[in-house]
C-alpha cells in the first residue's frame, strides 16, 4: 500500500492521533522506526542543520528538501512521511514542481507556508509573511499540481501569520487554504492556551483535520499527547525530537574526549554493527544473498 493511502486511512481513523517525531536524516528515521512510530515528521529546520549545517533559515534549496523527503519516505513505505516544504521555494511555478518532486519521492504528506523567502523557523522573532492573495496562490499552484498529475499526496497548509498578524487573520489564511483544497491545516508557533483553543474548536467544528506542532525550548504551548487528543488534534509532530538529544549527547562525549582523552564510557554495549541493524543491514544482506551473491 503507498504511504499516502496509509496516511489517509490513519486521517480518517476517528479515534487516531498521528504522533510524528521530528527526523531529519537517515539514522535519526531508522531509530523511529525501529522504536515503532507508525508516521514520522521530517524536520525542515533539522535538515537545513543536517544537511547544510546551516540555521533555519529559508537555505535549503528545493532539490536538497526533496532529496532528503524522498530518501527518507523510501526507508520503510509502511511508514508515511509527513514532510515539511517551507514556502515551497519560489512563486506558483517553483511550489508545482516542489509538489511534484515531493509525489514523485513517495513522500505521504508535505506542509507549504506563507512566510517570505528567506522564511526562518516559525519559532523566532521577526517573521515576515506574504500577502493573503499570494499565499492562495502557492496553495492553488500545490491543490492544481497535485489533480494534474493524477496522484496523491496529502496538502498541509502552515501558516506563520500568527505572530506577524494575530490570530483573526492566521485563521482566516487557513480557512481559506481549505475552500483551496488542503486537507489539514497547521497553524504554527503558538503560544497561549487560548490560541490553542479556539483554533482547534474552529476547524474541530468544520471537521477540518488540524496539526499541531511542539518545539522543546521554545515558547510553543506544551500539551500531552492525550491532551491533544481531547482537543481534536489529528497531527501532532515534535520537530526537535531528535535534534535535542543527538546535540546533547553528541556535546557531551566530544568534550569528553577533547578534555579527558578516552571515550569508553559513551556507548558501552553499542557497537556500529548494532546501529547497521537498525539501518536494514540484515534484510540488506538477505537480499544479496537471495540474488546469488
Ligand atoms: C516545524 C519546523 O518548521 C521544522 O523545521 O521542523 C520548525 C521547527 C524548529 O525550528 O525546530 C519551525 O519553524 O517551527
Amino acid at each position: 500500500m503507498a504511504a499516502v493511502k496509509k496516511l489517509r486511512e490513519m486521517l480518517a481513523d476517528r479515534e487516531k492521533i498521528i504522533v510524528g517525531p521530528g527526523v531529519y536524516d537517515g539514522l535519526t528515521a531508522r531509530m523511529a522506526i525501529q522504536a515503532g512510530f507508525d508516521a514520522l515528521y521530517m524536520t525542515g529546520a533539522g535538515t537545513s542543520m543536517s544537511k547544510l549545517g546551516m540555521a533555519d533559515l529559508g537555505l535549503a534549496t528545493m532539490t536538497e528538501m526533496a532529496d532528503q523527503a524522498g530518501m527518507i519516505a523510501s526507508l520503510d513505505w509502511r511508514v508515511p512521511l509527513i514532510a515539511d516544504a517551507d514556502t515551497g521555494y519560489g512563486g506558483a511555478l517553483s511550489v508545482g514542481r516542489t509538489v511534484a518532486r515531493y509525489m514523485a519521492g513517495g513522500v505521504a504528506a508535505m506542509h507549504l507556508e506563507d512566510q517570505v523567502v528567506n522564511k526562518r523557523c516559525g519559532h523566532l522573532a521577526g517573521k515576515q509573511v506574504v500577502s493573503r492573495e499570494e499565499y492562495k496562490s502557492r496553495i492553488r499552484a500545490a491543490v492544481n499540481m497535485r489533480a494534474q498529475l493524477e496522484g496523491d499526496i496529502v496538502l498541509i497548509a502552515r501558516t506563520d501569520a500568527l505572530q506577524p498578524l494575530g490570530l483573526d487573520e492566521a485563521l482566516l489564511r487557513l480557512q481559506d487554504a481549505v475552500e483551496l483544497g488542503v486537507d489539514v491545516v497547521f497553524l504554527e508557533a503558538i503560544e497561549t492556551r487560548e490560541q490553542i483553543e479556539t483554533y482547534c474548536r474552529v476547524f474541530r467544528d468544520k471537521g477540518v483535520p488540524i496539526m499541531y506542532g511542539m518545539v522543546q525550548g521554545t515558547n510553543a504551548v506544551k500539551i500531552t499527547v492525550a491532551e491533544a487528543q481531547q482537543m481534536g488534534i489529528k497531527i501532532l509532530v515534535y520537530a526537535a525530537l531528535c535534534l535535542i538529544p543527538t546535540y546533547l549527547a553528541v556535546t557531551q562525549a566530544l568534550r569528553h574526549l577533547k578534555q579527558e582523552g578516552d571515550c569508553e564510557q559513551y556507548g558501552p554495549g553499542i557497537s556500529p554493527p548494532l546501529v547497521f541493524g537498525v539501518c536494514g543491514m540484515n534484510e540488506l544482506l538477505e537480499f544479496d544473498r537471495q540474488a546469488g551473491e
